[in-house]
């Protein structure tokens, strides 16, 4: 299914005043929908100890009609839930546990740091002294510490002075899985720019700058790639947490190769995908559609160079139909007169000052009729999302504003840039496609 932005505009108002009683009876229903299928299954009942399973047992969402019920069960639980805890706690006292949030993310930093969890026997126990000794770290401040983390659910202690795994602290042995990745960049690099943000915002108010951001104020003033660029491990350890992300259904290439009409190109049409990476994109929409000729830009050579490799080995009928090419998008495009321009998930990086400079940039190769497509996030305005994926878009949003002086934008938003950037460009479409959670906006260059 295809929806455009307008479908939903019109959201709900924010509940703003649930009643106990009532969340407590969704809670209660939606449960034991839950309950039931997990015993019915004989699935491992969820727990915090440390044979309980690592996820929710459920399968992947997406599947049949009753795995979707069974997921809006376990949502519905959730929201209730969260309501009916910050209800209960009064606004007062939520304030007060808000504000300690760095308390929770500091500990695990420590966990990760020392690597606490790897130390911790897989089954049984370990006494405080005993990991003091192993780590180096005094077994009071290890106590204070680690008694905090359990209020998480982070470790036990099941008998006084002993340390023992919850399935939580199991996640944190394993030092190849993405997790490890994700916890290790957010805790020592991504989280220095919560206390940076105010001396940001006083600093560069209203910049667009990428060495002027709350990763730069946090950072010795190195923007993030330039941070990135000077500090290869991070970028791996960066890289694994992009593929944690990424790997993720809405960021799967296929909706992009049926949720656009790539048959309405021209016969032979040329399409160059910019800053195109290895050119995996282009790739799949190659296969579903043989007429088309690929051109893949990129500023690293080392992903050029990569993609060539991998289609000569993978797909050596495709060769042909392959052109890479180093390029960096700020500067004029060299391509003059293609049918199309892909621009998938580039935009979403950059704060307008460069958007309008990547898409200026465009504008001296096309021609009339040539057609610009962008993929990438559309956000809904405020009150139109359930209030878990509200939180994962707003967080999203200020991440990137953390680290890129960047946005994700509306739909408004694109039409300004658009508009911004030259008259010619017109909007044909707003779309998107199913279970997609990149957008794809369609354009054609009107210059008669
Ligand atoms: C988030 S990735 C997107 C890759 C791909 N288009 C996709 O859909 O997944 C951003 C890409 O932009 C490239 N890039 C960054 N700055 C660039 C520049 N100035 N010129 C060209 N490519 C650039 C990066 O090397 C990287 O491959």
């Amino acid at each position: 299914m295809v929806h455009t932005a307008q479908d939903s505009a019109a959201g709900p108002a924010p509940i703003l005043r649930p009643k106990l009683s009532e969340l407590a009876a969704q809670i209660a229903e939606n449960a034991k929908i839950l309950e039931d299928y997990i015993e019915s299954q004989g699935l491992p009942y969820p727990s915090f100890a440390a044979d309980g399973p690592a996820k929710f047992p459920l399968p992947p969402a997406g599947s049949t009609p009753e795995v979707e019920k069974l997921h809006a069960a376990r949502i519905q639980v959730l929201e209730a839930s969260k309501s009916m805890l910050d209800l209960t706690a009064g606004p007062s006292e939520m304030l007060q546990w808000l504000v300690w949030g760095f308390n929770d993310t500091s500990t695990i930093h420590v966990i990760h740091h020392f690597k606490i969890a790897q130390h911790v026997p897989e089954t049984g126990d370990i006494s405080f002294t005993e990991l003091s000794e192993k780590i180096n770290v005094s077994s009071l401040k290890l106590r204070q510490i680690l008694r905090y983390a359990m209020t998480n659910r982070i470790f036990c202690e099941p008998r006084q002075g002993y340390i023992g795994h919850t399935a939580l602290s199991l996640l944190l042995r394993n030092e190849d899985s993405p997790e490890w990745a994700w916890i290790g960049y957010n805790t020592e690099e991504l989280c220095r720019t919560g206390p940076a943000l105010v001396p940001c915002l006083e600093k560069y108010p209203h910049s667009q700058e990428l060495n002027e951001t709350p990763w730069s104020v946090a950072h010795k003033d190195q923007g993030f790639f330039e941070y990135m660029d000077e500090n290869p491990e991070s970028a791996k350890r960066f890289g694994v947490c992009m593929s944690l992300w990424s790997s993720g259904d809405g960021l799967k290439v296929a909706p992009l190769v049926t949720g656009y009409d790539w048959g309405k190109l021209p016969e032979g049409a040329t399409v160059v995908d910019v800053g195109g990476a290895t050119g995996f994109v282009s790739l799949e929409i190659a296969k579903a559609n043989p007429s088309l000729k690929f051109i893949i830009e990129d500023i690293a050579p080392l992903s050029l160079e990569q993609g060539k490799k991998n289609l000569a080995r993978d797909h050596p009928d495709l060769v042909e139909r392959f052109e890479f090419r180093q390029h960096d998008f700020m500067t004029e495009q060299p391509v003059k007169g293609a049918d199309a321009y892909l621009v998938r998930f580039i935009l979403h990086d950059w704060p307008d000052k460069y958007v309008h400079q990547i898409l200026k940039s465009l504008i001296p190769a096309f021609k009339n009729g040539t057609k610009l497509i962008v993929s990438d996030f559309v956000i809904p305005p405020a009150n139109v999302l359930p209030p878990r994926e509200e939180r994962t878009v707003r967080a999203l949003d200020l991440v990137i504003f953390k680290a890129y002086n960047s946005n994700e934008r509306e739909e408004a938003d694109w039409r300004r840039l658009f508009a911004e950037v030259d008259t010619r460009l017109r909007v044909d479409s707003i779309t998107r496609p199913a279970n997609s959670l990149l957008w794809v906006l369609e354009l054609t260059f009107v210059d008669e």
